[in-house]
């Protein structure tokens, strides 16, 4: 436990405090509903509401202080420290709240626009098969170990993520395998973390409502290896393990004033791919690097996925894990949900469940259905609501070059009008299409599927993108639960039934 006093000691900037500042702070939360008695409450101002609107809610379940830019009216005894700018108070604070965490265990963290979650569990698995205790945060969960629990950000603020690094350490982590998004690197989110070995995936196009530019993005995602240069603290021994292949590496490798990893297929690498043999449920290649050279055999499969495991392959060297532990954790690593996921009822076409919703994820994994030789490629597959727009028709023109019959459908259509929504991805589709091609609009995404089902022929693929693992759909009002897995199964199943 701190005093209000110890945390303004932190701040670099200017500050005022009104109240006692030997009161003890027992926790911080930005969210009044996870308030505990003797806790800090920060009010954030958001998107969609002023957290400030809060603060005497967060009171009365038994918040002690409140940092806030403005003077609130609050009940008699509360503490208020008030800052200019509450994200750099945060990053002052909230790390040395918690003892910085993120300096007590080797950090990694994975960017790039595609394959961070893939990425942080084939690094997570290796790292536990070397026998290390691993915590891992990202898109799906947050993991200690094997106990897992919900997240709300691929990157949870610098509260909830400071918290979840306490906890991790207070369990006995030695490693974390972190996602570090773009907007969490843009909004400061990963403040106060020291990070070890930093691997950069690929950068395509996504998130331009947030960035505006790909220089503007890639700059966020090169502010992760300009940390790795810190030499302010403890730590040493620092690796960038990065995609040679991807152009937008120049940018990252610009950034790296430590030791540099490259990975690729294409180009000359550190760690080199070649030889691959991709199935439905499994692949292989061979892998150069280092150690000198092996074949691998995964239970996953795509181009992709040997990048991601290029990926991890070099997080977990720079982690000094033996060759062969590297090798055989390979080998008995298993698919992460809802990535290139399989929905198997018996019926005699596959049906891929994946979550690419960027233009280079959904080209990725219909190329992939394709290097199966299906008969034809259904695609089923939507954009988000309040999501850069600008990658709508883009999707829908990839959609109708690379499968036979692309089926338009809504995804998490949020606050926005799922047919407008469902009209900006056909007008790409439209170009996209071949002539003679058919192509579908169904805005009800469990229609939608079903159609799919209904059209599918012997040998066909199925691929159901955009969700993955998802197990709701955001409407306007509501989240209701929706699952892609679920309602493929049961689609099947009621044309079986017929
Ligand atoms: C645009 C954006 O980043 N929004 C984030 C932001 O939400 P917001 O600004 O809308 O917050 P708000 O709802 O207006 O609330 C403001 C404050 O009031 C507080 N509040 C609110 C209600 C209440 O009853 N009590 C209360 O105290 C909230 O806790 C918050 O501190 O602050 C929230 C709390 O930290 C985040 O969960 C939320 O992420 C939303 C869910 C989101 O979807 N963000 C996406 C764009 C995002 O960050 N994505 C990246 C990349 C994903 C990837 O590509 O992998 C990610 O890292 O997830
Ligand atoms: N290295 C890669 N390059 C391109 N596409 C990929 C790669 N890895 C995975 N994908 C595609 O992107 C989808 C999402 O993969 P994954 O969840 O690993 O990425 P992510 O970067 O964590 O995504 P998010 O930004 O949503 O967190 C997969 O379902 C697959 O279609
Ligand atoms: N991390 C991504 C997830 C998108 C998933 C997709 N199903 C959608 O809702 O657009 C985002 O928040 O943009
Ligand atoms: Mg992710």
């Amino acid at each position: 436990m701190k005093t209000v006093s110890e945390l303004c000691k932190q701040i670099k900037g200017i500050y005022n405090v009104e109240g006692n500042v030997e009161t003890p702070i027992t926790g911080i939360a930005a969210d009044s509903r996870e308030i505990e008695p003797g806790n800090l409450f920060v009010c954030i101002s958001g998107v969609h509401v002023d957290g400030a609107s809060f603060a005497v809610q967060a009171v009365e379940k038994g918040a002690v202080a409140v940092l806030t830019t403005k003077h609130l009216e609050l009940p008699k005894g509360t503490v208020q420290i008030r800052v200019p700018d509450i994200h750099h108070a945060l990053e002052d604070m909230v790390p040395y709240f918690y003892d910085y965490p993120g300096r007590k265990m080797r950090m990694i963290g994975v960017t790039g626009t595609n394959g961070k979650t893939t990425t942080t569990h084939i690094i997570a698995h290796i790292l536990r098969a070397a026998g290390h205790h691993v915590g891992v945060l990202g898109t799906i969960h947050a993991l200690i170990d094997d106990e897992e629990l919900p997240i709300h950000n691929t990157t949870p603020d610098v509260v909830e993520l400071q918290r979840f690094l306490a906890l991790m350490y207070e369990k006995g982590m030695t490693h974390v395998v972190m996602e570090v998004s773009s907007h969490a690197l843009a909004l400061h989110r990963v403040a106060g973390i020291e990070f070890d070995t930093a691997v950069f995936t690929n950068l395509t196009q996504d998130h331009l409502d947030f960035h505006k530019t790909m220089e503007d993005y890639v700059a966020a995602k090169a502010k992760l290896f300009k940390g790795l240069s810190f030499r302010e603290h403890v730590k040493d021994n620092k690796t960038a393990v990065v995609n040679i292949d991807d152009p937008w590496s120049k940018d990252i490798l610009k950034a790296c004033q430590c030791k540099v990893l490259t990975y690729g297929v294409e180009k000359e690498a550190d760690l080199r791919g070649s030889n691959l043999n991709v199935e439905l449920k499994k692949s292989s290649f061979d892998v150069t690097g280092p150690f000198g050279s092996v074949h691998l055999n995964m239970n996953i499969t795509g181009l992709f996925n040997v990048y991601n495991t290029l990926a991890a392959i070099g997080a977990a060297h720079a982690e000094g894990v033996d060759t062969e532990i590297i090798d055989s954790a390979i080998q008995t690593f298993h698919s992460v949900a809802g990535r290139f996921e399989l929905v198997e009822a018996g019926q005699d076409f596959a049906i891929v469940v994946d979550y690419s919703h960027t233009p280079d994820s959904l080209e990725k994994a219909l190329t992939t259905a394709r290097a199966m030789h299906p008969n034809r490629i259904l695609a089923v597959f939507g954009c988000g609501g309040d999501r850069d727009r600008t990658k709508r028709p883009i999707m829908g023109k990839i959609a109708a070059e690379h499968a036979d019959i692309p089926i338009v459908t809504s995804d998490n259509p949020r606050s926005e009008d799922p047919d407008a929504i469902v009209a900006e991805v056909e007008a790409g589709v439209k170009q996209g299409l071949k002539p003679g091609q058919h192509h579908e609009v169904i805005v009800d995404r469990r229609s939608a599927i079903q159609r799919a089902v209904e059209l599918a022929q012997t040998g066909d693929i199925i691929v159901i993108a955009g969700k993955g693992h998802e197990t709701y759909q955001i409407l306007k009002d509501c989240t209701i639960h929706f699952d892609d897995r679920e309602e493929a199964r049961k689609a099947v199943l009621a044309l079986k039934g017929r």
